[in-house]
């Protein structure tokens, strides 16, 4: 490196997310003499509000841009660098910005983030939502629009497909079902009107003991139309607000270039074949166009065999870690998925670099009930965590992993439903070895149990079900529920009083 180190701190914790900033305030509040420096790509960093233990798992907050001069004057011995991180060294223990500079740490934490997954880096019609300038693009571009199309079925896909107003939606999923990342086709089954209308049906309770599903037809497609104004009689007025936050899409405007209804068509089971502008198009065979007429800016031609023409496409395909310039000329472990290995400890592969969020991919022995997904609560626990296991090796003291990584739980809103996953929710990893409770009133709640061994392991909970601590609890303690059966979830039998 031919620059010289402007000044080495104790700690350096790249990345100013949720993961970067949680772990700046741990080490800062544990070893307040300890020089930190927090480097920072972005302007603002982001920082955890009302935050509120819902239950011994589960958590909830909200998520705020700010200055970070609220961080500096909160803890005096911060100094925060608005640059980028351009290289890593471990061996010398020091790391350069794109501004040129060079710092030298003692331990480092990367909080680096992922970005969207694209489905192309080239295409200008191609969108990724990630921030909020990306978000803000979004809203620009989504108010020209008379057509987009959504590609990907997990959180911002799900999320986006509700809130766009005014503007023809298509959706294709690669799945049976929508929302893949999140529930089975059951809850899909559930969920599904609701982006026809967001009145509740008044139904009783239908007890499901064992759990069936309809799917669609390979290929086959769905249309929902929505009523603007029954939809919004149905939904509770919300304040708007400028950070992108859990309630990211509140905070902007989701509207398209038309007024009135909602109007999302559903592909199934198809993936993007190509994508076109409407100037390769005019270099195609006559039949790729199919019905659509050639005035789109973009096209996209679907596996299916469909081409769609629209104003643009949302990539909402996942992400991928940030790891490129941590990687050269280092020996770090990365895992399957691209993320920076992390043991038990917060630690990577390489000596004094310990990685938090979405950058990192957890690969110590997990809690048979928990899993890694890139989400907020988990990049605050692990930024929490981290900036623990720092502190604890600096100050030569014992830690052990934190309860939070005992069970996955993870609580979100999706078609205005309150959803509260729990422990393995799609009984992941457990091939044939479980079986499945579910009990669904149309329109008011879906609660789904999976069980393995006769022991609660998971469960997916839709609406206001009020069983989540429950549920959390008989997951913990792993009680044999087998005397109880079909029981469980008798709505005529109060639950909390059965196993008091
Ligand atoms: C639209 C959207 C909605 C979401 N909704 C939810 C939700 O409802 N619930 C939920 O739990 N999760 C949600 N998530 C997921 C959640 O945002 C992430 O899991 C979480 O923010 C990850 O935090 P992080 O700190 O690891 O990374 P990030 O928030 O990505 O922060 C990374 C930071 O590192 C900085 N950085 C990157 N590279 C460098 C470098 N080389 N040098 C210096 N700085 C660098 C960046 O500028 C940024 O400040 C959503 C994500 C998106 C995109
Ligand atoms: N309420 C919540 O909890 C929310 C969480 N998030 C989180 O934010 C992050 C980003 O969200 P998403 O981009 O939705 O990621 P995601 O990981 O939730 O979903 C990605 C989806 O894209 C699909 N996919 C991947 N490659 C594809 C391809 N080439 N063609 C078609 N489909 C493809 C996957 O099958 C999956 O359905 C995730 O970590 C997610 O968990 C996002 C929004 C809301």
């Amino acid at each position: 490196m031919a620059n010289r180190k402007e000044k080495t701190f104790r700690f350096i914790i790249v990345g100013g997310g949720i993961a970067g900033v949680t772990c700046v305030e741990q080490l800062s509040s544990q070893i307040p003499s300890a020089d930190v420096a927090l480097i920072t790509a972005s302007p603002h960093i982001k920082t955890v509000t009302n935050y509120r233990q819902v239950s011994k798992t589960l958590e909830e907050f909200d998520v705020e841009e700010q200055p970070s001069s609220v961080l500096e004057e909160k803890f005096p011995n911060l100094t925060v660098i608005h640059s980028a991180v351009k290289s890593l060294h471990t061996r010398s223990h020091s790391l350069e910005t794109t501004d040129g500079r060079v710092f030298g740490y003692e331990k480092l934490c990367i909080c680096g983030g992922g970005r969207p997954k694209l489905l192309t880096q080239e295409n200008p019609y191609v969108l990724g939502i990630r921030d909020t300038d990306s978000a803000q693009e979004l809203q620009k571009r989504l108010s020209k629009a008379k057509r987009i199309v959504v590609v990907g079925n997990g959180g911002i896909a799900l999320e986006l497909v509700y809130e766009v107003e005014g503007c023809e939606v298509i959706w294709a999923v690669k799945d049976k079902a929508i929302g893949n990342t999140f529930f089975d086709a059951g809850a899909a089954q559930f969920l599904i009107p609701s982006l026809e209308t967001n009145k509740p049906e008044k139904d009783t309770p239908c007890k499901r003991p064992r759990y069936t599903t309809e799917e669609p037809a390979p290929g086959g497609s769905h249309t929902f139309t929505a009523d603007r104004n029954a939809r919004r009689q149905g939904s509770s007025s919300t304040e708007a607000g400028s950070a992108l936050g859990p309630d990211w899409h509140e905070g902007i405007v989701l509207q398209g270039s038309e007024q009135g209804t909602r109007r999302v068509s559903l592909e199934y089971q198809c993936e993007v074949e190509k994508i076109f502008t409407s100037e390769e198009l005019l270099n195609s065979p006559p039949q790729t166009l199919g019905h659509e007429n050639g005035s789109w800016p973009v096209y996209i031609k679907l596996t299916n065999g469909k081409t769609f023409g629209c104003d643009f496409v949302v990539s909402a395909t996942g992400v991928v870690p940030n790891t490129e310039p941590f990687l050269h000329g280092n020996n770090f472990a990365l895992a399957d998925d691209g993320g920076l290995q992390v043991d038990d400890h917060m630690m990577t592969s390489e000596p004094d670099v310990y990685a938090a969020g979405d950058v990192c991919t957890a690969c110590w022995e997990h809690s048979p009930m928990w899993q890694q997904m890139r989400l907020w609560t988990q990049a605050r626990q692990m930024g929490w965590y981290a900036g623990r296991c720092m502190a604890a090796q600096v100050l030569s003291e014992p830690i052990e992993l934190d309860f939070c990584f005992e069970l996955f739980s993870h609580i979100t809103k999706f078609f205005n439903y309150k959803v509260v996953l729990l422990g393995k929710f799609n009984g992941q990893g457990l091939g044939s070895d479980h079986e499945l409770l579910v009990r669904c009133t149309k329109g008011l709640e879906y609660v789904k149990v999976v069980l393995s061994g006769g022991r609660m392991v998971g469960a997916v909970l839709i609406g206001e079900t009020d069983l989540e601590e429950t549920f959390e609890n008989l997951i913990l303690n792993e009680m044999d529920l087998t005397p109880y059966g079909e029981e469980l979830l008798n709505p005529n039998i109060d639950i909390e009083d059965y196993f008091d």
